[in-house]
């Protein structure tokens, strides 16, 4: 027995992205298959990525996640298998899961790279795994597949972030202030799938992260001494222009944050795992731009990344649903005003458009009960 039982692997799930120039292309068509992204986006993200020779950064962030992972694991006496795949670019999540079958694996505990619930950081997830598992199924390997809740208000990731913010005044150099406001920043959803977020859950995705801010802004002006002023902004919106996204985006913000008075600046992108192309790109290049001509010093906080509080509260929730698993009732700590979020998604969770079923199937979602009088 290891205290994962009954599961006999763990699957870190992402999202992929390019290693070299050649990749560029066609990972955007994975990523955007069917999804009505104008080409002319599709050109503009792909210069992001040139711009970074093609490649994107999460693939190395995840091989350290790996690694910290399963170092922790060991730490705490769990010798149980740890395997990577993606929803966009290889090692895809179907090859992943078909190793571990390969190995002997029957029951797969998943961690999805995306702390908050919505289409995207959920449900989308859940239709690439009910996907691989079909493949699977066609070739005679059969797995049973749980996810771990969404984590955004973890205690872990929040003393991460809360760590993250205090480094980011610290190197700024200026305590916060009115003249030195915090921006969380997110990926921009469009507004119907924010509004899907939210159907049958505590919040919605845009709320979800206005708790979690709460919380990290309070704790970290316990430790800076000082009351922060803070708002949420958004990045990487796509779509068409007459699409409505979550707004304002963070360029927009930090002008008119600079309008009201403000000489400085500091983001923390809470929306993100680590420091992700959104991150790099969008950030640290494009709003720094607009910092920089504002006449703004910015920093910009860490990302959970490998942090060790982020680390050891992804293990505790792998535990965590593990004892659940064993029909134990195990302690499930959140920060925030929320709760746990539900290991299992009710029929329905996280649409891409509240109330419309798409009819793809998704995987870690409780089945109607059939009763037979
Ligand atoms: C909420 C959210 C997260 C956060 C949750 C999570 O972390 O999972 C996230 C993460 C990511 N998004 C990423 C990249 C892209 N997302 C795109 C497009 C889109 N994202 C969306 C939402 C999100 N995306 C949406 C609603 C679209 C529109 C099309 C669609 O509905 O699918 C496109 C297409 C071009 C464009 O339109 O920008 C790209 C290239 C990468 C990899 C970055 C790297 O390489 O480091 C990561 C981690
Ligand atoms: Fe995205």
């Amino acid at each position: 027995m290891n205290h994962l039982t009954p599961y006999d692997a763990v699957l870190l799930l992402s999202f992929g992205g390019p290693e070299k120039p050649e990749d560029v292309v066609p990972f955007l068509r994975n990523v955007t298959a069917g999804r009505g992204i104008p080409d002319s986006r599709l050109a503009e993200v792909g210069e992001h990525y040139y711009a970074f020779g093609g490649r994107s950064p999460i693939n190395d962030q995840n091989k350290a996640l790996l690694a910290a992972l399963r170092s922790e694991l060991g730490e705490r006496g769990v010798d149980i298998p740890v395997a990577w795949g993606n929803r966009n670019w290889d090692p895809y999540l179907v090859d992943a899961l078909r190793e571990l079958h390969e190995n002997g694996a029957r029951r797969v505990l998943t961690l999805v790279t995306s702390a908050y619930a919505s289409y995207s950081g959920c449900r989308q997830y859940r239709e690439n795994l009910a996907a691989a598992l079909g493949t699977l199924a066609e070739e005679g390997r059969y797995l049973e597949v749980d996810k771990v809740r969404p984590y955004f208000n973890d205690p872990g990731f929040v003393a991460a972030n809360v760590d993250a913010v205090v480094g980011a005044y610290e190197r700024l150099g200026v305590p916060p202030s009115p003249a030195a406001p915090l921006v969380f920043v997110t990926h921009s959803i469009p507004t119907t799938m924010e509004v899907a977020s939210g159907v049958g859950n505590p919040a919605s995705y845009s709320g979800q992260h206005l708790d979690v801010a709460s919380v990290v802004a309070g704790r970290a002006a316990e430790l800076l001494g000082a009351p922060i002023p803070w708002e949420l902004a958004y990045c990487s919106r796509s779509g068409t222009p007459f699409t409505p996204w979550t707004e304002p985006d963070v360029s927009r913000s930090i002008a008119a944050l600079h309008a009201d008075g403000a000489a400085n600046v500091v983001l923390a992108p809470i929306g993100f795992v680590s420091d992700h192309m959104e991150v790099i790109y969008d950030l640290d290049t494009e709003a720094k731009e607009t910092a920089d001509e504002l006449g703004m010093p910015m920093e910009r906080a860490a990302t959970a990344g490998t942090h060790p509080s982020f680390v050891s509260g992804l293990v505790d929730l792998l535990l965590e649903r593990a004892a659940t698993e064993r029909g134990e009732a195990p302690e499930r700590p959140t920060l925030g005003t929320l709760g746990p979020w539900h290991d299992v998604c009710p029929p329905g969770c996280c649409y891409l458009r509240a109330g419309v079923d798409s009819g793809v199937p998704a995987a870690c979602e409780q089945t109607d009960v059939v009763t037979v009088a």
